[in-house]
């Protein structure tokens, strides 16, 4: 899918290329750092040295919002985090639900980062039995059995997987037949999900892999990495 749909008062407008939408929180980040600052208007330049891309790419992003910022003057720092917060869908609250409460599972729960960014985590779900009821921040674990329950008492849209690999696909069916239609997936896992139902992988070794990249080309010619 190379589209996604702009939705503007509830109708779908235009098409924002999924490289723009991968940007947007990057945008959105980059502003709430220079509004905490006190600033109340950024240019193009600013904005962008600030998030990381070049400008002409940052007026091309801002302008699928409708936001082309005044001439000599800038973008209003507070309307466009607004304007970003707005087509991302950070200005509503998400309740989150967490699948897989350990290592991983106990740190994201514990990350009090999400709340400000509009994602409320509300159940913390694990497969193993003798972990129900130990309280992870204010909340308890609960038995995979109970997520149909959970899932629809929270409204819940959005699940995340932090099992292991082998379990992912189990518990991505579970949750798609609780009514969950967003998964970020932390398992090293390819999911199969129903048509409507949107899969986003992290994985960090990825990341780490391409930084090993960069890093070896910055190297002198012939200079050997040490095992
Ligand atoms: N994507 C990344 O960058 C990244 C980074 C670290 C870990 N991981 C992955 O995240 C996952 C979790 O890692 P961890 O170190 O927290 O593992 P962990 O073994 O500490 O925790 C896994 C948890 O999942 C639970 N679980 C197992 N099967 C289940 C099922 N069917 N239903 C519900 N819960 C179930 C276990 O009881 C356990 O509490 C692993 O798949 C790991 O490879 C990914």
């Amino acid at each position: 899918m190379n589209q996604l749909r702009a939705q503007a008062n509830g109708r779908p407008v235009l098409g924002i290329p999924e490289a723009t939408v991968a940007r947007l929180p990057v945008y959105l980040r980059a502003l709430t750092g220079l509004g905490e600052t006190g600033m109340r208007t950024v240019s193009s330049e600013q904005l962008a040295a600030a998030a990381g891309v070049n400008s002409a790419k940052l007026r091309k992003d801002l302008s699928y919002l409708g936001s082309y910022g005044t001439r000599g003057v800038g973008y209003d720092v507070e309307y466009l985090r607004y304007q970003i917060a707005r087509e991302i869908g950070v200005n509503q609250d998400w309740a989150v639900v967490i699948i897989g409460i350990g290592n991983l599972g106990q740190a994201l729960s514990n990350y009090g980062g999400f709340r400000s960014r509009g994602f409320r985590i509300v159940a913390l779900i694990d497969g193993d039995r003798s972990r129900v009821g130990e309280m992870h921040g204010d909340l308890p674990i609960h038995h995979i059995e109970k997520l149909d329950e959970l899932v629809a008492e929270h409204a819940c849209s959005i699940g995340v997987i932090a099992t292991p690999g082998d379990a992912a696909q189990e518990v991505a069916d579970r949750l798609v037949a609780a009514g969950v239609t967003s998964i970020l997936n932390f398992a090293p896992a390819v999911l199969a999900v129903p048509d409507g139902v949107d899969v986003r992988k992290v994985d960090l070794s990825i990341e780490l892999q391409i930084l090993a990249y960069h890093e070896q080309r910055k190297r002198a010619p012939g200079e050997e990495v040490q095992a």
